[in-house]
């Protein structure tokens, strides 16, 4: 039996599920761009086994169609999708990391035979582009399904057993309960780290310091604020109503902290480290996607000539495989951090153990 998948925006999130699909038994994969160039890429980096800009050439005969491009657009490839004539049975789902408007969408739309449901894989990246998908994105990652009420089971069932090659866990989650529960824990987080980098950027106007003393806790905090900026005015123009009644509730966190240091209340600081201590000790350690795709270790290094040889050598010796290295420049003339990466927490665990031999001091 043969499978064909269109995907509409072949770009991290969708180019990682192309690379999930293509070469599976029976499985052909379709890519969809909106300009001839984009097609072309997506064939030079193998990640589809076709590609074309015509929306009918891709969708024609589709089994699936996973719409991977940015919020802002879904509509219209959907609205675009009802008005050609589809495979009978064939199921459209979409990535996009909103889902009540979406739906309600999908809902109003005339399809016959055709099934919609809503998706979004909890996994992702600062990154963007084709060039950073990976089929190992969202392995362990938990992926949303919205089902619309009535739909057959055999329809969902479908889509599960597809969405089974990412390795992901399926996790069924109501629309409107969704978008609040992705607004608190991946889009306030990224308004805040945007609004924090701007505010240094500001700062560093006046004094560059700023930006070269920045270290590990900046970073951390931080590193989504790289994101691609079309996806997320996307995203938090579509969570608009909810955004802003949690920034509500966050301009209240921070008056707290601004009474706590007008009162030098240092119960009420330590209390507030230690609540935010427990909680997050209780999130699910080092699954990859939506925490971290990888195990890291960071560790003190000395600022000496061939230190990275004598750990990767020494690594290396112990069949440990690693997946990145990065040296993270925090200060000047004085020792810098290592960031090393692992696929497996395994690997990362027995590195620990010779790097500890070594004399290294070691963070996670
Ligand atoms: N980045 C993440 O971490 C993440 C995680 C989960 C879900 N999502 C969702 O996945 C979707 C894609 O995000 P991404 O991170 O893969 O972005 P991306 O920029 O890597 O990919 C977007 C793709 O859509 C195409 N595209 C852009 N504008 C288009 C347009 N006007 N018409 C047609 N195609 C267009 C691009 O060429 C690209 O192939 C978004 O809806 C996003 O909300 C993102
Ligand atoms: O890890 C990251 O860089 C992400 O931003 C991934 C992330 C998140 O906020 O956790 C971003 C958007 C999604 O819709 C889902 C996951």
């Amino acid at each position: 039996m043969s499978t064909k998948i269109a995907i509409f925006g072949v770009g991290l999130i969708g180019g990682s599920l192309a690379l999930c699909f293509k070469g599976k038994p029976g499985i052909t994969v379709v890519g969809h761009a909106h300009r001839p160039a984009s097609a072309e890429k997506y064939i030079n980096h193998g990640v589809v086994d076709h590609a074309t800009i015509s929306i009918k050439e891709a969708a024609m005969d589709a089994d699936f169609i996973f719409l991977c491009v940015p919020v802002g657009n879904l509509d219209e490839y959907l609205t675009k999708l009802s008005q050609i004539p589809l495979k009978k049975g064939c199921v459209i789902t979409d990535v996009g990391s909103t889902k009540a408007s979406i739906t309600a969408a999908a809902e109003k739309l005339e399809f016959k035979d055709v099934y919609f449901i809503g998706g979004h894989p909890m996994a992702g990246s600062e990154r963007s582009g084709v060039e950073a998908a990976t089929p190992l994105l969202f392995e362990n990652a938990y992926y949303v399904l919205t089902p619309p009420p009535g739909l057959p089971d055999k329809v969902y069932e479908s889509l599960v057993l597809l969405l089974a090659y990412t390795r992901a866990k399926i996790v069924k989650v109501d629309p409107i309960e969704h978008d609040r529960i992705v607004g608190a824990i991946s889009h306030l987080p990224h308004i805040i780290a945007v609004a924090l980098v701007n505010q240094v950027c500001d700062y560093n106007e006046t004094n560059p310091l700023y930006r070269r003393l920045a270290a590990g806790g900046f970073r951390d905090i931080t590193r989504i604020a790289s994101s691609d900026p079309i996806i997320w005015r996307d995203i938090l123009l579509n969570n608009r109503g909810v955004m802003l009644q949690m920034l509500s509730d966050w301009n209240k966190g921070i008056s707290e902290f601004i009474a706590m240091l007008e009162t030098e209340d240092g119960e009420g600081i330590t209390g507030a480290f230690a609540k935010a201590n427990d909680f997050r000790s209780e999130l699910p350690e080092h699954r990859k996607g939506m925490i971290s795709s990888t195990f890291d270790l960071y560790i003190d290094v000395p600022d000496h000539p061939g230190i990275i040889g004598k750990i990767t050598t020494r690594l290396g010796e112990n069949d440990i495989n690693l997946s990145n290295i990065q040296i993270i420049e925090s200060r000047e003339d004085v020792p810098g951090i290592m960031k090393l990466s692992f696929r497996q927490e395994e690997d990362m665990e027995r590195a620990k153990k010779v790097l500890q031999n070594m004399d290294y001091s070691i963070s996670l």
